[in-house]
């Protein structure tokens, strides 16, 4: 699909983003295929609206997450333990029904000299849960960002989520968790590490 745009194409000036006419149409069918009048007083607005929430589900396309990892700090004080930055909520969507995913992810790592401020773990979360996900590939390419640009002795990734596709629809099977771990490093060759992880991230 073509999304070039046409002099005809729809400027919202609230964002000062210019939706194409096609998106807009995309929503359009979808509503009335949905069984409902895409020309009624309350969905009048609702493609743009919609195109503007995807547009911001799916920033991390526009973004390079390594690139928060460029900064780090080398005087800590000496410090050489694990850094765990725990719980850290993070909305996606998957990629087989465009349904929400909503959870927690660990992300925890032992640095080899220098670290990195403590919010970039999560801006690198966040900037691969913005795209369309499922919840191992996620996990892993957060893991494999931290290992790569860090070069720590290991990196070790928890995620605990629900994903709408289960509990909306299909099985509708509310109230359950997947969870999926990548440890890389020490955290997966050195029992001691990973013991010593696992009891700080509570497992
Ligand atoms: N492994 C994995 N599976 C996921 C993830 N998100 C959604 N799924 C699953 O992707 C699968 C897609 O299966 P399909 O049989 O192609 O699709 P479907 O007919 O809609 O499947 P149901 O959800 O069982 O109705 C489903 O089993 C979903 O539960 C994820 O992050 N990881
Ligand atoms: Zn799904």
């Amino acid at each position: 699909m073509n999304f070039m745009l046409h002099d005809h194409d729809t400027f919202d000036e609230s964002d000062t983003q210019i939706i194409p006419d096609t998106v807009l149409e995309a929503v359009r069918i979808l509503l009335r295929w949905s069984g409902d009048d895409p020309d009624r007083e309350g969905l009048v607005d609702t493609p743009k609206r919609v195109a503007r929430a995807w547009q911001e589900y799916c920033s991390g396309y526009q973004e390079n997450p390594a690139l928060h990892l460029d900064r780090t700090f080398e005087d800590v004080g000496g410090y050489d333990e694990i850094v765990l930055l725990k719980d850290i909520p993070f909305h996606s969507h998957c990629e087989h029904h465009l349904a929400p995913i909503t959870g927690k992810a660990s992300i925890a790592y032992l640095p080899r000299n220098r670290v990195v401020g403590i919010s970039k773990l999560a801006r690198v979360l966040h900037g691969y849960a913005r795209r369309l996900q499922v919840q191992e590939r996620l996990t892993a390419d957060v893991a494999q960002c931290i290992w790569d640009h860090l070069q720590p002795h290991g990196v070790a990734v928890v995620i605990e989520a629900q994903h709408g596709c289960m509990t909306g629809r299909g099985v509708r099977t509310p109230g359950v968790s997947m969870v999926t771990s990548r440890l890389l490093g020490c955290f997966l060759t050195d029992a001691g590490s990973r013991k010593e992880l696992l009891a700080l991230m509570g497992y």
